[in-house]
């Protein structure tokens, strides 16, 4: 167990490569499954969520290897079990995405119950429709769920929700399924398009990527692949708001400007000004950070909701950013009901927020803020909490920050890089 020790008040300026998306890596992970042949991922991070997700694969009787920085080579030529390890299962939401790989592959598999971040109840009903529209069945016990199908056959399908994993799941099953899938109110998040993409790579015919009715002409067998993970908005967002509350300057390389329309929209509502300079997003230091009220002076609302809207992972960030402008903002979380319950810790810093109810806080800036000692509850928070940290005055302790590390790549060493003052160190 480890903790991070922040001294914070400095200006955080430079460069910094976002590493490759944690929500991409994760399905095309699950999709390697879809083949007996070789697949090359490239710009993987390597974070705790990927090396289960590897290890799960393993054990499961495929092999990979680390050939490079971010590279990886995985051969699923030896599935030798349809039983899923729940001990690997267990510490990874993403586990659930090997049902639809499973299901195209060996007609099903044991699944235990998915772990993952604790922000509040994680429906699985979407995935459980979807696969059922293909022909699957589910049985379902407190040990996990068995999904099984004789065949898939493609069908028409309307989604009761636009989520992320089940589209996913349904686009691997659909992808070998037998005729035509039409994924209707799918989700088209970045990385939906990326393992959609990574598909169509491997012999799936898929119209309409990017958008949210998506159609799969699934294939009699699937080849292998090389595909590059692409870069992981959230963490650019991420460092978006640290250069922008720290008041540094910084380069942020290598970005998809498509992937951050909505985020520089809602982050000039805080104020905060970007600029791309080509494929870079470029933070200008010391702005002023000012709140910019609605139409009739009206306090503005910041909402989330499915992909192209703002994300529900940036919205920790978003809270944590708006305690250091001038003026009020609300904040409203539609997606997650556990996911505001840490702004307890921001306030306790010195932050200006009234807690309205598990979906809604209202922040008031700016409140100094003073390091403390903290704990991350799931990664978005924590990573909102160390940009806390970083920002206060004094010392900081993070606990926890497993979490963090669970979605962000080497986040210290490219902190330092930019001038923070902080230490990994051992939980005694
Ligand atoms: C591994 C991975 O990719 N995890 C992401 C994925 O999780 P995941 O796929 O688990 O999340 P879902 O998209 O299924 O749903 C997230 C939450 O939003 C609610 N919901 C969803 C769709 C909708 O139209 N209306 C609605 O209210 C759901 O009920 C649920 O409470 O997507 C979430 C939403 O972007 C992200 O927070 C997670 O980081
Ligand atoms: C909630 C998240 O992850 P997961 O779905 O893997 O728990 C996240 O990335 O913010």
């Amino acid at each position: 167990m480890e903790k991070f020790v922040i001294e914070g008040g400095n200006r955080l300026s430079g460069s910094v490569r976002p590493g490759g998306s944690k929500n991409e890596a994760l399905p095309c992970l699950a999709a390697t499954l879809l083949t007996d042949e070789e697949v090359t991922l490239r710009n993987v991070p390597r974070i705790a969520d990927v090396e289960i997700m590897l290890e799960i694969i393993q054990d499961l009787g495929g092999v990979y290897e680390w050939v490079d920085d971010g590279v990886v080579k995985v051969k699923t030529e030896n599935v030798k079990s349809k039983k899923l390890n729940a001990e690997l299962c267990r510490r990874v939401r993403a586990s659930i995405l090997f049902a639809g790989a499973m299901l195209a592959r060996e007609g099903g598999c044991e699944l235990p119950p998915p772990g993952g971040d604790v922000i509040g109840r994680r429906r699985l009903d979407s995935h459980f429709l979807a696969f059922e529209a293909l022909g699957a069945t589910i049985d379902m016990s407190p040990k996990g769920f068995v999904f099984k199908a004789n065949k898939l056959v493609g069908t028409d399908i309307f989604m009761d929700e636009a989520s992320v994993t089940a589209t996913e799941n349904l686009l691997m099953a659909a992808a070998v399924a037998k005729g035509t899938t039409i994924v209707r109110n799918a989700a088209c998040e970045p990385h939906v398009q990326g393992l959609a993409r990574m598909l169509s790579k491997m012999g799936a015919q898929i119209e309409g990527i990017g958008t949210n009715t998506v159609k799969v002409k699934g294939a009699k067998g699937l080849w292998g692949c090389d595909h590059t993970i692409g870069p992981d908005y959230l963490e650019i967002g991420s460092f978006a708001g640290l250069a922008a509350i720290t008041g540094g300057e910084l380069t942020i390389e290598g970005v998809v400007p498509d992937d951050l329309r909505m985020i520089r929209l809602v982050f000039a509502k805080l104020g905060i000004r970007t600029e791309f300079r080509g494929d870079d997003l470029f933070v200008p230091g010391e702005q002023e950070l000012r709140i910019v009220d609605e139409v009739g002076g009206q306090i503005p609302k910041i909402d989330d909701a499915p992909w192209p809207a703002f994300p529900t992972d940036l919205m920790s960030i978003a809270i944590t950013v708006a305690t250091q402008c001038h003026g009020s903002v609300l904040f409203f979380e539609k997606m997650f009901e556990g996911r505001m319950f840490f702004v307890d810790s921001l306030i306790a810093m010195g932050a200006r927020i009234i807690f309205c109810d598990p979906h809604r806080v209202v922040v008031i800036g700016p409140g100094k803020l003073y390091g403390g000692t903290l704990e991350s509850p799931d990664v978005r928070a924590g990573m909102a909490l160390l940009i806390a940290a970083l920002k206060a005055e004094g010392e900081s302790t993070i606990y926890n920050i497993r979490q963090i590390d669970r979605g962000y790549s080497k986040v210290d060493d490219k902190l330092r890089a930019l001038g923070a003052k902080i230490e990994r160190l051992p939980v005694d």
